[in-house]
């Protein structure tokens, strides 16, 4: 249990990087072996079959609907928020996704496209997937994708810094893109924070890296890109959960968590939602404080649930393409 942190002691925390050291290195040390046991028992908790529909939706409503590629275009862009809107259109109880994510470029496409439904749009911003370009076009990048339409802003910290102990950089640039997400009527577009785990080599880094970033004010911190490997495991996502309810406990701020890359079966999204229920609680339990980042997830859900409600499995071929 950490001491209460309030406003004054998180600026004096950053005001050095020595205090910041001192600080992310003074949390708890990760027991490696424990925390993969206990991420490997909660995911093998099975539940009944009432809550498994339950939790299908939920997880449904959790999706941040993702394509992140190349070769992305406004057609398929369209094709997806018609997804998002009506995942199943033979089926009007399907419920819609939380968000739709997307490069700067196509903010626009997706915003037209939702228009209406409720539904945000995010964006990756700063030089993603990499971060590898200065911090003027890393707020270029955030400040094109908000003044585009996006409700959400995804960007990436500076791996190179963190892992040479450079913290208070890292801080700062968090802090620059989160100003760079004020709108100009003064509202802010959410900023995730993305640490991609599967290049910060230990656990301890992974507790410490999410800490950072609620110490610069991330609204959610999230796991990876989904372009590196391994991403969203479940030890690093229950590590994560573990920090955002210890951040809650010692500042009074619920951040979100999402975990992003490599979730595809409907297995993967239940067993992350057993580890928000056990290890945050049930306060993160909703699209607003815990999200799944998955550009093929979407089906497979679809397709337990049609097998809970009628028995049997459609087609791979019967759902539209994630
Ligand atoms: O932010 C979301 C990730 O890019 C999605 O990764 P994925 O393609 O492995 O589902």
């Amino acid at each position: 249990m950490l001491d209460a942190l309030d406003e004054a002691r998180i600026r004096e925390i950053a005001a050095s990087p020595a205090s910041l050291r001192q600080f992310l290195h003074g949390l708890p040390g990760v027991d490696q072996v424990g925390a993969e046991a206990r991420a490997a028992t909660l995911g093998t908790r099975s539940i009944k079959t009432t809550a498994k529909a339950e939790a299908i939706d939920l997880a449904i409503r959790m999706i941040d609907l993702t394509t992140l590629e190349g070769q992305d275009t406004p057609g398929k862009v369209r094709a997806l928020c018609a997804k998002a809107r009506r995942p199943d259109p033979s089926d009007a109880s399907v419920p819609q996704v939380a968000a739709i994510c997307v490069y700067p470029d196509l903010v626009t496409v997706a915003r037209d496209a939702l228009a209406g439904s409720g539904i945000h749009v995010a964006s990756v911003a700063t030089g993603f997937p990499s971060g590898r370009t200065s911090l003027a076009v890393k707020l270029a990048d955030t400040r094109d994708a908000v003044d585009a339409g996006a409700d959400e802003v995804d960007m990436v910290i500076d791996r190179g810094a963190f892992l040479t102990g450079r913290y208070t950089d890292v801080l700062a640039e968090i802090v620059a893109v989160r100003e760079a997400c004020v709108r100009s009527d003064g509202t802010r577009a959410h900023l995730k924070v993305i640490l991609e785990t599967g290049e910060l080599a230990t656990y301890d880094n992974v507790r410490r890296a999410s800490w950072l970033a609620m110490l610069a004010g991330a609204d959610f911190i999230k796991t990876s890109t989904g372009k590196v490997s391994p991403a969203a495991t479940p030890p690093v996502t229950m590590i994560m959960l573990e920090a955002v309810r210890d951040f809650r406990d010692a500042t009074g701020r619920q951040v979100g968590v999402k975990p992003a890359g490599g979730i595809r079966t409907t297995k993967d999204a239940i067993k992350n939602i057993v580890l928000v229920n056990e290890v945050a609680g049930e306060d993160w339990l909703s699209p607003e404080w815990f999200r799944l980042g998955a550009s093929s997830l979407l089906n497979d859900l679809l397709m337990q649930r049609q097998k809970l409600r009628t028995g049997r499995y459609a087609g791979a071929d019967y759902f539209t393409l994630d």
